[in-house]
């Protein structure tokens, strides 16, 4: 099994460009099942689940072609099935975002439960929900969920609490269906936005989005299109949290700054200099330990739940006490006993983990268990002394694209060994 080796103490020094969004293209490329004709994405990151989402389409009968810069064509025209099986859903929570499309395109959708995951319960009662005010009949059988109906039809929607899945999945369904759907309490997720902007490219008559209030007209078809994918704000807060933890000067490209602004808030009271210039963030730490700075993760547009380890890592080696609370997900604190390792000084106790900075972290062999937790430990092993080998990083490779190839360009010392 493929491993990642980083040799610590290299202040990062240069530029990075920051790929497609992950959480974003996932949703798109379930979308385009709605389209009566090819869908093209361009600006897709290179990453494990963007193979596993195309599979899951080509399964079902889409058409994919990839072009040579990794742009997706999908035709959905050639679907014939409507079923999303368990072996692919259990490796990607994302394909349950598969449901809304199917149901509303094809009268009839049958999605395999996604089940949990390591980092807490993946429910999916609030999808269903959504689908069944828009007059879908919802079964759970056999581990499927089956959702009916001849035409769905628009109706308002109240999410019980923010979920950003199931405000995808209803999203998606009510643009075809008859009439006007209000979604209210919906997630204002930069990558909602995203999606929203690929639907209307589709034909789709969208209002609210990135609000808590979505209004959709529903349309009778929707045609192809092009959309090109947001660029990734957790990628591009994880390297600026590298930089900030080697005390080094780094500007990402073809960012979004105006997508981060908790992260980059979080960043400057950590005491980084920042300058946003169009699609540029450049972070200056000019040599510093970087102050502890108390974590919240909640919906957008507050602090996200997927850099939250990558600021655990930040605290273990901040200057003070950092006092992070995780709301979204029940086990999200998976990368506490690998830092632990690697010799931070971190107290967990429910939901909340108190760290207590050291003055150095000291290299290892760690164990991902996670996609972000696998950021969080190659960002300790970047400051720590000696060398940290981490295993397990399939994880890594669902999420980040190059990820070592974009770290040796900033000056970091890291290899992948088989
Ligand atoms: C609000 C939030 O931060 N969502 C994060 C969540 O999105 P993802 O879409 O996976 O999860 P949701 O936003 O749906 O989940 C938010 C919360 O709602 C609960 N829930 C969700 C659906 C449902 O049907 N029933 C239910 O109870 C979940 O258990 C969770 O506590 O994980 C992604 C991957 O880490 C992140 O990119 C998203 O930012
Ligand atoms: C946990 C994540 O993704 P997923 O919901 O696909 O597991 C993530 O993006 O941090």
């Amino acid at each position: 099994m493929q491993k990642i080796v980083v040799e610590g103490g290299v202040a990062l020094d240069g530029e990075v460009q920051i790929s497609g969004a992950k959480n974003a293209v996932l949703p798109i490329l379930c979308a385009t099942l709605l389209a009566d004709a090819p869908v093209e994405i361009s600006n897709v990151p290179h990453l494990h689940d963007v193979v596993t989402t195309a599979k899951l389409l080509a399964e079902i009968g889409a058409g994919i072609s990839i072009d040579e810069r990794y742009g997706i064509t999908v035709d959905p025209t050639t679907v014939h099935s409507q079923v999303a099986p368990y072996e692919l859903v259990r490796t990607m929570r994302a394909s349950v975002l598969v449901l809304g499309p199917l149901l509303a395109r094809y009268g009839h959708a049958e999605v395999s439960l996604p089940g949990g995951c390591a980092i807490g319960s993946r429910p999916v009662d609030l999808h269903i929900k959504g689908l069944q005010t828009l007059g879908a009949t919802v079964t759970v059988e056999n581990g499927f969920i089956k959702a009916r109906a001849d035409r769905l039809r628009g109706g308002r929607h109240v999410f019980e609490m923010v979920s950003v899945g199931a405000t995808e999945n209803v999203l998606m369904a009510a643009t075809l269906a008859e009439g006007t759907t209000v979604l209210e309490n919906a997630a204002m997720e930069p990558e909602i936005v995203d999606l929203a902007d690929c639907l209307t490219a589709m034909g789709a008559r969208i209002e609210g989005a990135g609000t808590g209030r979505i209004v959709v007209e529903g349309v009778d078809r929707l045609h192809g299109g092009r959309h090109s994918v947001v660029p990734d704000r957790i990628e591009a807060g994880t390297f600026l949290v590298a930089a900030a933890m080697t005390g080094g000067r780094i500007t990402a490209r073809r960012a979004r700054p105006d997508t981060m602004k908790a992260v980059l808030a979080k960043l400057a009271e950590a005491g980084a200099q920042l300058d946003c210039d169009g699609d540029r963030i450049t972070l200056d730490m000019q040599g510093r330990r970087p102050k502890a700075v108390n974590i919240t993760t909640a919906p957008h547009p507050a602090f996200p739940t997927d850099m939250q380890a990558q600021f655990m890592a930040l605290n273990c080696v901040a200057d003070g006490v950092g006092v992070i609370n995780e709301t979204i997900f029940e086990n999200r604190f998976m990368h506490v006993n690998e830092l632990l390792r690697l010799g931070a000084d971190i107290r967990v106790d429910g939901h909340t983990a108190v760290v207590r900075g050291v003055e150095r972290l000291s290299g290892a062999p760690v164990m991902a268990t996670d996609l972000r937790a696998s950021a969080s430990l190659i960002l300790a092993g970047l400051v720590a002394d000696g060398s940290t080998t981490i295993d397990r990083i399939y994880h890594l490779d669902r999420g980040y694209e190059n990820i070592e190839e974009k770290l040796s360009g900033l000056g970091a010392r890291i290899r992948r060994i088989d």
